[in-house]
C-alpha cells in the first residue's frame, strides 16, 4: 500500500489530523494507496507557506523562473516511464496513452510556460506625444489551482506552470480520485530545488479541501477545471471576495460531418474524438451529427470500427479502451445509458459493462453508440463524460447549426468538410470557444483555450494564462507640461 503525502512548505507530510482517503486502481477495483484527507488546518498551513514564499519568489527574475520550470520539465521527461505507469494505474487509462500524451504534455506545459514568460511583454500606449502609458504586469500573490481526474498530471501542470512562471506562489489541489502523479511531481519539485513554499500540493476532498482553499481570504485567484456544478460553487465563493477566477468546465460537443469530407480521415479521427481516454475528455465529440446522404454508410463503418476497439487491462499494449476512473463515475455513465434507452434511444453498439479476463473487478464499459434520440432530450443535453456517443442525422447546414447551438454548453466543436467557405461560415456561427476543422484535439499551446456559456469563464493557454495570473497596472507619464511641449514643438 502506497502512502501519498501533502507537500507543504517544501516538506512531504501527512494531514495534521492524520485522516486519509482510499485510492483505487480502477482496473482491479482494489485500494492500492491512501491520500491525505486534508482539512482547514492543512490549507491554513499551505496558504501561510505560499504567503511566506511570495515576496522572494515574486522578486526572482524571469530567467530564474525559466530555469526552475525547465529543470522540472526535464525531470518529468526523465521519469516518463514511472509517471506514465503511475497515471495508468491511478486513472485506468491505457499505459500507451499516458506515455504518448499525458506525461509528454505535462513536460511540455512546464517547458512552454518557462519560455513563454521570457517572451511575455506588456503594452505601451502613447498619447499624441503628450504622454506615454505603460502597463506593468505584476503577479497576484498566492493562487489556487484545482484540477480534475481525467488528465491528472496534464491538467495539473497546465495550471501550475503559468502561475509559477508569472511569479505567483501556488497552493494546488489535484483530484482526490487520481492524486498519484501530483505526489510524484512533488518529489520531482523537491529535487529541482524550487524554494520551499513556492508550490504547495494539498490533497483531499473537493467539498472540504477544495472549498476551503477556494474560499480562503489570502488566495488571490483560482484556476479550476472540472464540472460546471463545482465551477458555479467556486464562483459563488470567489465573487464576494473579489478574487479572479478562470473556470474550464463541462462540454457537450458537436462533431459535425458533411458528405464532402475526407471520409477515411474523418472516420479514424471520430473514433478518437468519441472514445479517447474512455470518452473522459471535456473536448470529446459526444454528439455526432451526420449529413443524411452518408448517414447509413457512416453508421455501418463507425459501428464496425468501434466493435474492433479492445476493452481491457490498461497495461496491455493492445488495449484501446481502459477502465472508467471510479465506481461512482462508472455508475453515472451506466445510468445515462439507461436514460438513453428510456428516452427512446436504440443502442447500436456496446451499452453494457465489460469484465475482461484478469480484470473482472474493474470498471469497464463497452464503447457505446446510440441513435434515435431527439436533439433536446437529456441524453443529448447533459455531459456524460464516458465512452458514449449519439448519432443524429441532418439535412441542411442551417438545421445542424441550430441543433449544435441548442445546448447550454459551448466548449468545442468539430466540423468535417472540404468546403472551405462552409467551414468558415460555421466556425463563425457555432457557439463554442474551440473549433476544429478536419481535425480534433490538435493543440498549439499559444492559443486561447476554454469555453463559452456553461462551459467556462476565461481562457487558458499562452499569454491568456499569463494575463490571468498577473494584475495589470497602468502608469501614465506626461512628457512635460503642455505649454512647454507646444512651445518646443511648434515654436509658439
Ligand atoms: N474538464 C471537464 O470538463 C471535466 C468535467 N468533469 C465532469 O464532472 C463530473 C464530476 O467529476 P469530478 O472529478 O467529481 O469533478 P469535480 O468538478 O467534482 O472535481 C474537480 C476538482 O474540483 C474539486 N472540487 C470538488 N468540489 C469542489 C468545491 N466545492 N470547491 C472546490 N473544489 C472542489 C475536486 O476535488 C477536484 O479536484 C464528471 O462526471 C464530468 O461530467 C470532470 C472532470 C473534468
Ligand atoms: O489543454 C488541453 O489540451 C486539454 C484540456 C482538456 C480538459 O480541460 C479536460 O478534458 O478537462
Amino acid at each position: 500500500m502506497e502512502t501519498i503525502q501533502n507537500y507543504i512548505g517544501g516538506v512531504l507530510k501527512n494531514a495534521r489530523a492524520g485522516a486519509v482517503l482510499d485510492v483505487f486502481n480502477p482496473a482491479t477495483g482494489e485500494v492500492y494507496a491512501t491520500v491525505p484527507d486534508s482539512k482547514k488546518e492543512d490549507i491554513e498551513e499551505a496558504v501561510s507557506a505560499a504567503k511566506k514564499a511570495y515576496p522572494s519568489w515574486s522578486a526572482t527574475t524571469v530567467e530564474e523562473r525559466h530555469d526552475y520550470l525547465m529543470k522540472i520539465s526535464r525531470a518529468i521527461e526523465d521519469e516518463l516511464e514511472e509517471l506514465a505507469l503511475a497515471e495508468s494505474i491511478d486513472n485506468g487509462k491505457p499505459l500507451w496513452l499516458a506515455k504518448m500524451v499525458d506525461i509528454p504534455r505535462a513536460a511540455s506545459n512546464m517547458r512552454f510556460f518557462a519560455t513563454a514568460i521570457m517572451q511575455f511583454a506588456s503594452e505601451a500606449h502613447e498619447m499624441n506625444e503628450q504622454a506615454i502609458n505603460y502597463t506593468l504586469r505584476r503577479p497576484l500573490g498566492p493562487v489556487a489551482c484545482i484540477s480534475p481526474w481525467n488528465l491528472p498530471l496534464y491538467l495539473f501542470t497546465w495550471k501550475i506552470a503559468p502561475a509559477l512562471a508569472a511569479g505567483n506562489t501556488v497552493v494546488a489541489k489535484p483530484s482526490e480520485v487520481t492524486p498519484m502523479t501530483a505526489y510524484l511531481l512533488s518529489k520531482i519539485v523537491i529535487k529541482s530545488g524550487l524554494p520551499a513554499g513556492v508550490l504547495n500540493i494539498v490533497h483531499g476532498q473537493g467539498t472540504d479541501t477544495g472549498r476551503v482553499l477556494s474560499a480562503h481570504k489570502d488566495i488571490k485567484a483560482i484556476s479550476f477545471t472540472g464540472s460546471t456544478k463545482v465551477g458555479a460553487d467556486i464562483a459563488m465563493k470567489a465573487a464576494p471576495l473579489f478574487k479572479k477566477y478562470s473556470l474550464e468546465m463541462g462540454g457537450k460537443n458537436p462533431n459535425i460531418i458533411f458528405a464532402d469530407c475526407d471520409y477515411d480521415k474523418m472516420l479514424q479521427t471520430t473514433l478518437r474524438s468519441s472514445f479517447s481516454n474512455q470518452g473522459q475528455i471535456c473536448l470529446c465529440g459526444s454528439k455526432i451529427f451526420v449529413e443524411n446522404i452518408i448517414y447509413e454508410k457512416f453508421k455501418r463503418d463507425f459501428i464496425k470500427k468501434t466493435k474492433e476497439l479492445k476493452v481491457g487491462n490498461p497495461l496491455d499494449a493492445a488495449t484501446k479502451i481502459g477502465a472508467i476512473v471510479s465506481k461512482d463515475h462508472f455508475d453515472k455513465i451506466m445510468s445515462y445509458i439507461d436514460l438513453a434507452k428510456e428516452e427512446g434511444g436504440e443502442v447500436l453498439s456496446g451499452g453494457n459493462s465489460v469484465r475482461p479476463t484478469g480484470n473482472e473487478n474493474g470498471w469497464f464499459i463497452d464503447p457505446t453508440i446510440i441513435e434515435g434520440l431527439a436533439n433536446n432530450c437529456r441524453t443529448n443535453r447533459e455531459e456524460i463524460f464516458g465512452p458514449v456517443v449519439t448519432l443524429i442525422p441532418f439535412e441542411t447546414e442551417g438545421e445542424v447549426l441550430n441543433m449544435a447551438n441548442n445546448n447550454e454548453y459551448g466548449l468545442a466543436a468539430t466540423i468535417w468538410t472540404e468546403n472551405l467557405s462552409r467551414a468558415h461560415r460555421l466556425s463563425n456561427k457555432i457557439e463554442a470557444g474551440i473549433i476544429w476543422v478536419n481535425t480534433w484535439l490538435l493543440r498549439d499551446l499559444r492559443t486561447p483555450f476554454g469555453g463559452m456559456k456553461n462551459s467556462g469563464v476565461g481562457r487558458e493557454g499562452g499569454f491568456e494564462a499569463l494575463r490571468f495570473f498577473t494584475e495589470p497596472k497602468n502608469v501614465c507619464i506626461a512628457y512635460e507640461n503642455k505649454s512647454q511641449f507646444l512651445k518646443n514643438n511648434y515654436h509658439v
